[in-house]
């Protein structure tokens, strides 16, 4: 029996591909085969894989989580849901491409490796002059089989990508997606709907192009696409799941439902913010005045310090400004510490 027969048959019965991922860090060997009720199975690398059902189907998601690998409840979610497909508990109705984005950084309990994998897309991952490393090649590759299902399902069919995190320090409002950039086209009242249904009530409305996952399917492929942080980060085994059910309901009622009805559109069920601004560290010396257990959405008065980067001293410019993933610790040049301000919906919505 070669390899890859004995992966097959292992994953058909367990339906274990986060096990079978985690074994198989940077490579996977790709596969396929058919399940009992008629849907595709494709293993297109390690922790990528594709399902495809037998009956016509009108949308086309990808679920990505373990973009960092320390994020563990978004990667515990999509194991449970691969595994019902596997094994025929949860029958699909509609196309979808599960990825598990860094395998090595699961298995590391680490954000990363070597280079944080949501700054290197949209073709971040290959630039003159600079080396490429195992996440480089992770990104660009990772763009490929998001492309590749997307044509393959065509133009005309309905899009959407969920890049499911978590954040590193807690948040006054305990899950909350990111909006991309959408150049100027309406956020859409149906997306926000599908949020509220997973317990997202929260959106932050991106302003500027960005280099992350959500920005890339988005951008480039005309997908309804977000990054969505669900609580916070805790290592395997520390995840209280139920906190996700609303979360795990939803995405396996939009998988396995050839139409899913939310609660009417309401603005007032929403906290809607938008970027003020975000500053890069560029100095050694870049530091917060707050403490490390300062939420996100903690709120600053006009004239508060907000951050020191190096010489340069950030204070608040609005009363109320509030961080987001605020980070010391990132490389030079990178985002550390997004700030918002509450958004009122006009007419940029359909
Ligand atoms: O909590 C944090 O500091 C980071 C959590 C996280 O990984 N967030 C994403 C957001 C991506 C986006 O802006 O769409 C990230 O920083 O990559
Ligand atoms: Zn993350």
């Amino acid at each position: 029996m070669s390899a890859t027969t004995h992966y097959i048959n292992d994953l058909k019965q367990t339906g274990d591909f986060l096990t079978l991922s985690r074994a198989n860090e940077w490579y996977l060997a790709p596969s396929e085969f058919t399940l009992a009720n008629g849907t595709q199975v494709n293993v297109h690398d390690t922790g990528v894989i594709e399902f495809q059902p037998q009956s016509v189907s009108t949308k086309d998601i990808v679920l990505s989580s373990a973009i960092h690998g320390n994020e563990t409840a978004p990667i515990e979610i999509c194991d449970e849901l691969i595994k019902q497909i596997i094994t025929g508990e949860l029958v699909l109705m509609q196309r979808v491409l599960f990825i598990y984005g860094n395998p090595q950084s699961i298995n590391i309990g680490k954000r990363f490796v070597e280079e944080n994998l949501n700054r290197l897309f949209n073709g971040h991952h290959t630039v003159d002059g600079i080396e490429m490393n195992r996440e480089r090649e992770r990104a660009a590759k990772l763009e490929g089989y998001v492309s590749d299902f997307f044509n393959r399902g065509g133009e005309d069919r309905i899009r959407c990508h969920y890049d499911l995190h978590t954040a590193i320090r807690g948040s006054k409002n305990d899950k909350f997606a990111v909006y991309p950039f959408l150049h100027g086209k309406p956020w859409k009242k149906s997306q926000l709907q599908f949020l509220l249904s997973c317990g997202v009530n929260t959106v932050l409305m991106m302003k500027s192009a960005a280099t992350t996952f959500s920005y890339y399917s988005s951008f480039v492929h005309n997908a309804d696409s977000f990054t969505v942080e669900l609580g916070q980060v805790k290592p395997f085994g520390e995840n209280d799941m139920s906190r996700f059910a609303k979360t795990r309901d939803t995405l396996s009622a939009l998988i396995s439902q050839n139409e899913v009805s939310y609660k009417d559109f309401n603005a007032n069920d929403f906290e809607l913010f938008e970027v003020h601004r975000s500053i890069n560290r560029t100095a050694h010396n870049f530091s917060f005045p707050f403490s490390d257990d300062a939420e996100n959405f903690t709120g600053f008065s006009k004239g508060e310090l907000l951050a020191t980067d190096g010489d340069l001293c950030y204070y608040a410019d609005v009363e109320g400004e509030a961080i987001i993933f605020p980070n010391a610790d990132v490389a030079l040049g990178q985002r550390a510490l997004l700030t918002v301000i509450p958004l009122h919906l006009t007419d940029n919505i359909i």
